[in-house]
């Protein structure tokens, strides 16, 4: 494709991203289906460049200002991805000469919110809890790709005996730091179609992701609920972790996700796993199993602002407003989750959200509320599930993940048990 050609696309692209309405790799995917001629490297080129101005969308719209053209022409120059000298046969000689100039401003001196690239609603919470440095880390953490991480099925595999395998396919792969179950990947090559992936050996999923499941400690024959269990990525993990027997329900409102869960559950090999929709979190089903179950997990609906590197969009499309909406159903999900539990049960309440105010907020008020709930400590419980250095991951007997000092997502997980 001739180089303006790509570069229009790519401004096409970013006007449909930049609409905020639906998430960003929806659109993409959209975007991709629309233009199936497309080729790997230009398909790359065109989701990063995308991903680069949402990540860096109040820097580059500034830079952008002083350009000539089309706002979206100037944002795809300035956040482009793909060849440099590709790049530079699409522009006209007015826009080399710009690209040059804005090439050598100094974005150090630049205001801080064009440093963070973070709304403001988002920073100063963040700011508050983390500090001048830390918050600075994150910050740029936050900029960066997410590696891409396995978790290996231990129904149908060894870790080392996956890693080996991936060796083989010239795919190299490096143990998870903190996870026994992980490898982790730099890069993104295509695994789909690898047997290690057909035959489910391994799955997709974030270390901290894996780190949560792990602390559910879900064991042979028991009852246990992944209440929240959407796409079933943590589902899987337990099923695992149960070595196929007992029962796990997989509840979810979204019949469409709990619907995604079927291709996975089928590569898995697990069959003590039955998803379930319900209507809402005091559904009549649920009444039905109050009192009868071991171990409940809540991933709970949240903003999602933990997994920034790879939806960068989330910091545009959630608010202030929307967190406080979420705060709400967070309170009454956990609440009806934990009369699911026997005396004895255990409890995980998680999200994949850096606030405190979905977090520890939220712990804290369910903590005073059940005082027949016990909160065990998250550092002990991963040490006992033979997690790597746990103390580095738990802040007040919380788990509490972070991007710039544990390479996961960000997540939190309380843990109680029921007296
Ligand atoms: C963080 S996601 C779960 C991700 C999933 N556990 C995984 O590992 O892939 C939260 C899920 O909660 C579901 N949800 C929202 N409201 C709910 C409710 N009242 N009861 C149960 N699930 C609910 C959403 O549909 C969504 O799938």
């Amino acid at each position: 494709m001739h180089p303006n050609a790509l570069l229009e696309m790519s401004s096409e692209l970013l006007r449909a991203v930049l609409q905020l309405d639906s998430p960003a790799d929806s659109v993409v995917s959209a975007f991709f289906r629309k233009h199936k001629a497309l080729g790997q490297r230009e398909r790359h080129a065109l989701a990063e460049t995308a991903y680069t101005v949402l990540r860096q969308r109040p820097l580059l719209q500034h830079l952008a200002q002083s350009g000539s053209g089309p706002t979206e022409r100037r944002l795809a120059i300035l956040g482009w991805q793909g060849n440099e000298a590709f790049l530079r046969g699409a522009l006209n000689t007015q826009e080399q000469q710009w690209l040059e100039q804005v090439r050598q401003i100094d974005k150090t001196q630049l205001a801080p919110r064009l440093r963070h690239n973070l709304p403001e609603w988002l920073a100063q919470p963040l700011l508050a809890r983390l500090g001048e440095e830390q918050f600075w880390a994150l910050a740029a953490s936050m900029n960066e790709q997410a590696p891409l991480d396995l978790r290996v099925n231990t129904l149908k595999a060894k870790r080392e005996e996956a890693q080996a395998t991936l060796t083989a396919a010239g795919i190299h792969a490096e143990l998870t730091p903190f996870s026994p179950l992980g490898l982790r990947i730099h890069g993104k090559p295509a695994l789909n179609k690898l047997e290690l992936f057909t035959s489910g050996c391994i799955e997709v999923q974030d270390e901290g992701s894996q780190l949560l499941a792990l602390m559910l400690d879900a064991k042979r024959s028991e009852m246990v609920v992944d209440f929240c269990a959407g796409a079933g990525g943590k589902t899987l993990a337990l099923g695992a972790s149960m070595r196929n027997t007992g029962r796990l329900y997989a509840f979810d409102t979204s019949g469409h996700r709990l619907a995604s869960l079927k291709p996975r559950l089928a590569r898995s090999g697990l069959s003590n796993i039955y998803p379930t929709q319900i209507a809402h979190e005091r559904d009549e089903r649920i009444k039905r199993l109050s009192g009868k179950i071991d171990r409940v997990l809540v991933d709970a609906p949240c903003s999602g602002l933990g997994t920034l590197r790879r939806n960068p969009d989330l910091k545009w499309r959630q608010s202030l407003h929307a967190v406080q909406e979420l705060q709400a159903k967070q309170t009454a999900i956990l609440a009806s989750a934990a009369r699911l539990l026997k005396s004895g049960g255990r409890l995980v309440y998680a999200t994949c959200s850096l606030l405190d105010a979905e977090n520890e907020a939220i712990a804290e008020a369910f903590s005073a509320a059940h005082p027949q709930f016990k909160k065990l400590d998250a550092a002990e419980v991963l040490s006992r599930a033979h997690v790597a250095d746990a103390e580095r991951l738990v802040e007040n007997g919380y788990l509490r993940l972070w991007p710039h000092q544990h390479q996961t997502d960000g997540f939190f997980a309380a843990v109680w048990e029921k007296q």
